[in-house]
């Protein structure tokens, strides 16, 4: 497999959730003008992360996915950047020391800008406009203009990414993620905060351990740097296609949009476009399977998507909402299990326990994310398979946009900041405090 399908062959498939552009020259100039553009991750790195997917499928490592439910143009700020890539840190931290597991760190991040959304229309005040699909596509703002998908903004994800990911890079090989850095990560609001707190005694016992490292002859540049991964929905093929190309080292193809790229569950058909380009790259890649995937179709995708079964090709990502998993994943897991799939898997805590609030915001319950994943530790507990990782949508900032937690936020506070343009996220609080809990849970596991 070491061709790219051809983009009009996979147009004529029919591809689910894909903008109807009104100008197609434009369009096809935008996709010609991103194949001339660099790629914005190596295939060596591609290859570095799937290493690390093996040992998470093997039981050896856990995985830490998170970010934004749909990042926008506007967030590609300094300090966006640094919040976000911060509370992962902090939470990997947490993770490592908590479980003495490694923790590969993969930010929904550099990349994750299209939407895939339940209804193609949006209706205010009896006004309906076209739905926004990520800043990829079209704009957020509720007018005509706005909403008409403008192919120029795939050049603008390109350049978006490319800004992102230098910042994420300087940080993460620059000082900023330096173990010895621990305290500093833990600055303003949370410090107060009981998690806080918590986290602060675990950096003390860090920052311990690692004096006492470096007094026995421990080399200091170990700790300097950590790896870091970004990962989005590969979702618009025609900016994913365009940005596949044939690797010089090995002459196959993968996708050099970003490290890890997944399939969402409204995109997966067996048969579908984003099935048949996936097949072709060789990142390592994610499908998510909702509540309706039965064991068949889990292993017709792995079947599909990786035929050599190939070590950390594939990570299911599950995402069936607390009330559902201990009845629906046992199946699933088994089934996969048994035919000696190898593949990780990994809970998607959000996405089944999306609810409107009656004030209209779109929210989750905290308490209703950790019981996702607790479910998601017993059936694999149960079962004997690795627990491997969580992917959760967050923010390194004090919104207000899932209910509950520590400060146990309340539907009315909902609105005091909201800024999300897709699906409500975990703030840096409840973000932390998700890590603690899970740590204890992969104490158990
Ligand atoms: O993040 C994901 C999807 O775009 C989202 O969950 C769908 O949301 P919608 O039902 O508001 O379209
Ligand atoms: C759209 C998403 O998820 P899913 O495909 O699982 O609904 C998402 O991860 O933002
Ligand atoms: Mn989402």
């Amino acid at each position: 497999m070491s061709t790219i399908p051809d983009l009009e062959a996979l147009r004529a498939l029919g591809p689910a959730q894909q903008p109807t552009y009104p100008d197609t020259a434009a369009l096809e100039a935008s996709v010609a003008k991103l194949r001339t553009m660099p790629p914005l991750v190596f295939a060596g790195e591609c290859d570095e992360l799937k290493d690390k997917v093996a040992a998470v499928a093997r039981g050896e490592a856990f995985m830490l996915m998170g970010g934004d439910c749909a990042e926008t143009f506007a967030g590609v700020t300094a300090d966006n950047v640094r919040n976000k890539l911060r509370v992962l840190l902090q939470m990997a931290v947490v993770l490592t020391y908590a479980a003495s597991v490694p923790v590969v760190k993969v930010g929904r991040i550099a990349g994750q800008y299209a939407k895939p959304r339940s209804s193609d229309f949006e209706t205010r005040e009896g006004v309906t406009l076209p739905a926004y699909r990520g800043d990829a596509v079209n704009g957020y703002d509720f007018t005509e203009a706005s909403r008409v998908p403008d192919p120029q903004r795939l050049v603008d994800v390109y350049h978006s990414s490319a800004a992102t990911l230098n910042l994420v890079r300087a940080f993460v090989t620059g000082g900023y993620a330096d173990l010895r850095q621990v305290h500093t990560w833990n600055t303003d609001f949370v410090r107060e905060s009981p998690v806080g707190q918590r986290y602060e005694l675990v950096a003390a016992e860090i920052a311990r351990a690692l004096t006492f490292m470096q007094a026995i002859g421990a080399d200091p540049d170990e700790f300097h740097r950590v790896d870091f991964h970004t990962c989005h929905e590969g979702l618009v093929l025609d900016y994913e296609h365009a940005m596949t190309r044939i690797d010089s080292r090995t002459g196959t193809p993968y996708d050099v949009s970003g490290h890890f790229v997944w399939i969402g569950e409204r995109t997966r058909q067996l048969d579908g476009a984003h099935v048949e380009l996936f097949r072709h790259i060789r990142n390592p890649i994610g499908v998510k399977l909702g509540p309706s995937t039965t064991p068949d179709d889990a292993l017709a995708l792995a079947a599909r998507l990786n035929p050599d079964n190939e070590p950390g090709r594939l990570t299911f990502i599950t995402r069936f909402g607390a009330g559902k998993i201990r009845d629906g994943l046992p199946h699933l897991v088994e089934k996969v299990a048994a035919s000696g799939i190898d593949v990780a898997w990994v809970c998607d805590p959000m996405h089944g326990n999306t609810f409107e609030a009656s004030s209209g915001y779109k929210t989750r319950r905290f308490d209703d994310v950790i019981d996702e994943v607790q479910g998601f530790f017993d059936v694999h507990r149960s079962l004997g398979t690795w627990p491997g990782g969580v992917h959760v949508e967050l923010t390194g900032d004090d919104v207000t946009e899932c209910v509950g937690g520590g400060d146990n936020l309340e539907e009315v506070d909902l609105s005091h900041r909201y800024e999300s343009v897709c699906d409500p996220r975990l703030n840096r609080v409840q973000s932390l405090e998700l890590a603690f809990l899970v740590a204890e849970m992969l104490r158990q596991a």
